[in-house]
């Protein structure tokens, strides 16, 4: 069994919606498991138009899903230092905390050698509001 059949098997996969939303930290949300042409149809094909940013994971794309959610799509870059372990890391991390000032991780796409992770997106005035929801002050 590989590593994907692996998060799969534990049951990590499923179609449902999670506890979005709710305050306090949560175990076990549910997380989807994207086909690629799924993501190919919400992002314009990985349209450079939607690229909304690089990491250390890969390049990060704005997309949009069937049912009208909008969503960061994280595909994993030859290039990038991180592997498979990495990868499952996330999920099984992710997928284990609910947190109304974490973002939510929302599924995973892993066909062939493709590996993307899709999270909510979230837009800078809503990080703004975020961080000022948690009292952040800097002092001089
Ligand atoms: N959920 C999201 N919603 C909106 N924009 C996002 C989201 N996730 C990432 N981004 C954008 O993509 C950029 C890269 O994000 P990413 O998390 O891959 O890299 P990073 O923040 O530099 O962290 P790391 O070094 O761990 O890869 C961010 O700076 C941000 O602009």
């Amino acid at each position: 069994m590989n590593l994907i059949s692996f998060i799969c098997a534990k049951g990590f996969a499923s179609s449902t919606d999670g506890a979005d939303g709710e305050e306090g930290v949560k175990n076990n949300q549910d997380v989807e498991q994207y086909s690629r042409k799924q993501l190919k149809s919400a992002t314009a094909n990985f349209s450079s138009l939607n690229v909304i940013g690089h990491g250390g994971f890969g390049s990060v794309f704005k997309g949009k899903l069937k049912d009208g959610k909008v969503v960061a799509i994280k595909v994993l870059s030859a290039k990038s230092s991180q592997g498979e372990r990495e990868f499952v890391a996330e999920i099984v991390a992710m997928s284990n905390i609910t947190h109304k000032n974490l973002l939510r991780l929302r599924g995973f796409c892993a066909v062939g050698s493709f590996r993307a992770l899709v999270y909510d997106y979230m837009d800078n005035s809503s990080l703004a509001q975020t961080l000022l929801g948690m009292h952040i002050y800097t002092y001089i």
